[in-house]
């Protein structure tokens, strides 16, 4: 007979420190915490490119990348090319190793989510979750949160890197609109990232939730654990069996695995597309669209070798974006630079194609600005290839599937572009790597490149979708799935529509909302009123 626990939550990472920190505050409640990569439970045992908000450790980024950190995933690109896609693997999850940029989407993005049949999560139901969440010094108390676990902060010009510096003031020399806080409804324009940090101390959510949880005596984690799947009597979840046969039971269990490892998760259990299941000879429990709708930000990387002494390795590696929206889909945010001050071009595996692409052989880094689709309309898929879990699940994003992309993403290089090669930040750097002016300014020769230079965001979503299963509903509206009894799926997975904004922002609050609900709980939605008045600055859990 093994443990038993009321709730198991499967995935350390971004969502599953939330829940096991919120779940757990309920102290007649225990919850079992289990994280496949390392726990480091101390601020001194944590590496330092986990720690030191400068950084970012991801494959193809930094050189404190840390291969233990990180799933070692590919994902199909063009012409059946592997892309190199960093998932992480740690306690924290992509909020101890991601570019902690803290973006909320677009108010539209939750017309979508209510229009597949979610009708509680409307903008201001998102809204009073995001103003509760955090802890942000922007001054309009009307949208932001104070007091809140998650600490936005944002840095001063006089903070930034040399080429971020740049990047802002080539923005500017452009005539782009100056935008201080990006996290304002709907805001358009270049400035400073919202970020999970205090100073150079990067806040996972690790660090934000789970920490002030760890004494507990109702809350056990257990690291370096990985969980096959979920054991069924009927359509009744009972535990979770792990890698190596161990079976622990559970009253309840929250998938937070990520939006692509918590479907592998479902379909080695029996729930998924039953075409997958019967050919792979898994008894099917519930034949739901599970690893279909997986949406991610298709980025164009732009990039250039640094002009000696523009940059430095302790610059901050992140700190600046414009947001802005393509004339093929107006007003809906769909386009976001990015600037990077460096990016270590040796640390992307052999044989894929990471950020740093072709072109950047025997360069030890670049700089540049990701143009990032941020609103794509091209979905892909997770499949498991095997019912063994050390097999990583088929990844298709199918990038460009769409023609609505292949408008909008063009577009958004252009815009890159023109800031790339405007002054300050041209003289900054050297010639551009893999693309030129006159491959922009064709339209078939853009095209092309383009094909060819396709990475990831790393911003999975969608693949447990959050809608009415007459909609291709996996989980509903409080993100339990469909037809089972006992099983919620708390992560990125049930992000129903891909936000406009880097999704863990957008996932800590779909986290701390299912959490909520898990509790019979729920943030008091605001109402239109009351988000104009900014009076209120804390928003306090009404019982449902
Ligand atoms: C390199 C990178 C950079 C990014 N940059 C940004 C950014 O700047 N801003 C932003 O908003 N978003 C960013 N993102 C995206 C953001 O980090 C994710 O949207 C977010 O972390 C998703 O949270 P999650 O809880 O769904 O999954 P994750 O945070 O990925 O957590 C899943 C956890 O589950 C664990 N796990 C998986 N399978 C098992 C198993 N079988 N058993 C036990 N444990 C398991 C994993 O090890 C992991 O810790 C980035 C992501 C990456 C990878």
């Amino acid at each position: 007979m093994g443990e038993k626990f009321d709730v198991v939550v499967v995935g350390g990472g971004t969502a599953g420190c939330i829940l096991a920190a919120r779940l757990s505050e309920d102290a007649q409640r225990t919850v079992l915490l289990i994280e496949a990569g390392h726990d480091y439970p101390s601020v001194s045992e944590t590496p330092v490119g986990v720690k030191d908000a400068r950084y970012v450790p991801m494959r193809g980024h930094a050189p404190e990348f840390d291969p233990d950190h990180d799933w070692g995933l590919n994902a199909i690109g063009n012409a059946d090319s592997l892309i190199a896609v960093p998932q992480a693997r740690l306690i924290g999850g992509g909020s101890a190793i991601n570019g902690m940029i803290a973006l909320r989407g677009a108010t539209a993005d939750y017309d979508e989510w209510v229009a597949l049949g979610n009708p509680e999560w409307d903008w201001p139901h998102a809204l009073a979750a995001f103003r509760a969440m955090e802890d942000d010094t922007a001054p309009d108390l009307a949208i932001h949160g104070r007091g809140g676990l998650v600490t936005i902060s944002r840095s001063d010009e006089h903070e930034y890197a040399p080429l971020q510096k740049a990047f802002v003031d080539s923005c500017r020399g452009l005539g782009h609109q100056e935008a201080w806080d990006l996290n304002a409804p709907n805001a358009e324009g270049f400035g400073p990232a919202p970020m999970t940090r205090v100073g150079t101390r990067r806040l996972s959510t690790a660090a934000s939730h789970l920490d002030a949880a760890r004494g507990r005596p109702n809350l056990t984690i257990r690291a370096e654990t990985v969980v096959n799947r979920i054991v069924l009597q009927g359509t009744v979840v009972t535990g979770v069996e792990l890698v190596g046969g161990e079976v622990i039971d559970a009253g309840e269990v929250v998938l937070t695995a990520g939006a692509i490892i918590t479907p592998a998760i479902l379909q080695r259990s029996g729930i998924g597309p039953a075409d997958l299941l019967d050919s792979l000879g898994i008894p099917v429990v519930s034949d739901l669209p599970v690893g279909s709708n997986l949406g991610d930000h298709f980025s164009v990387p732009l990039l250039a070798p640094p002009r000696e002494g523009s940059w430095h390795l302790d610059d901050f590696s992140l700190q600046t974006v414009l947001r802005a929206s393509t004339s093929v889909q107006p007003g809906s945010l769909d386009a976001q630079l990015t600037m990077f001050s460096y990016l270590n071009v040796r640390t992307t595996a052999e044989g894929t194609r990471g950020l740093a692409g072709e072109g950047s052989v025997g360069l030890e880094n670049v700089a540049g600005m990701g143009c990032v689709l941020n609103k794509p309309r091209s979905v892909g898929t997770v499949r498991i290839v095997s019912t063994d879990a050390a097999d990583l699940p088929a990844v298709n994003p199918n990038y460009l599937g769409e023609q609505i992309d292949r408008d909008a993403i063009r577009e958004i290089v252009r815009l890159g572009w023109s800031v790339l090669t405007s002054e300050p930040l041209a003289s900054m750097l050297l010639e551009p790597i893999g693309l030129d002016a006159e491959t922009v300014a064709d339209d078939a020769a853009l095209d092309a490149a383009i094909e060819n230079k396709t990475a990831s965001g790393y911003h999975f979503t969608g693949t447990c979708l959050m809608a009415a299963p007459d909609r291709g509903g996996v989980v509903d509206q409080h993100g339990s799935v469909h037809g089972i009894s006992g099983l919620r799926v708390a992560d990125a997975s049930v992000v129903p529509t891909t936000p406009a904004a880097n999704s863990m922002l957008t996932t800590i609050m779909t986290a701390e909302r299912i959490a909520a609900f898990a509790r019979g709980r729920e943030f008091a939605p605001v109402d239109a009123a009351e988000a104009d008045s900014g009076s209120r600055r804390v928003f306090a859990e009404a019982a449902l």
